[in-house]
């Protein structure tokens, strides 16, 4: 039996806008742009793994806050799940993995070269954007679009 293993993919919205980070590794996905996290580690959950990879890829804290409804097929035997992501403190930096971010408003998400899996969690991360439920400190994220698990 192949037991499917989860990467988690940060949509962090600051002010309106979307983080785009362009990956700097390994040569066959460099250059283009994901959503950062990284793969869970045993025992930890979706949340917690977003926040620890986003503290050490952009030197962050973030507050998960919804998942992105859908899984997307990555190389076997991983999946890409995407939660939404409030910054909570500090600057992104591109400490590990990536050589440029960007912080993109709902409009102009396209203007990046993103990885195939990662389209459609940009697309729905980019509606929710543009509807201003990202706007206020205590987010109120439609059901039909996110589930909290
Ligand atoms: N983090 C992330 N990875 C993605 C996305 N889309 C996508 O195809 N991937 C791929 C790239 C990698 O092959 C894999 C995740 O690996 P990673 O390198 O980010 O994970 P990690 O930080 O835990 O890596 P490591 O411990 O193996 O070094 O999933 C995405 O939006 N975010």
């Amino acid at each position: 039996m192949t037991t499917v293993r989860v990467v988690v993919g940060g949509a962090v919205f600051d002010r309106g806008r979307l983080l785009a980070a362009r990956r700097s590794a390994p040569p066959e996905l460099a250059g283009r742009w994901e959503l950062p996290g990284g793969k869970l580690e045993p025992g930890e959950s979706a949340r917690q793994a977003l926040v620890r990879e986003l503290r050490e890829e952009l030197g962050v804290e973030v507050e998960p806050l919804a998942r992105i409804d859908g899984e997307w097929p990555l190389k076997p035997p991983y999946v890409l799940h995407v939660w939404t992501a409030r910054l909570l403190a500090g600057e992104v930096r591109p400490l590990q993995d990536h050589d440029e971010l960007r912080w993109l408003t709902p409009d102009r998400v396209d203007e990046v070269d993103w990885l195939e899996a990662d389209r459609p969690a940009v697309a729905a991360a980019a509606r929710l954007l543009s509807a201003g439920v990202t706007d206020s400190d205590t987010p109120s994220v439609p059901q039909e679009t996110v589930r909290d698990h």
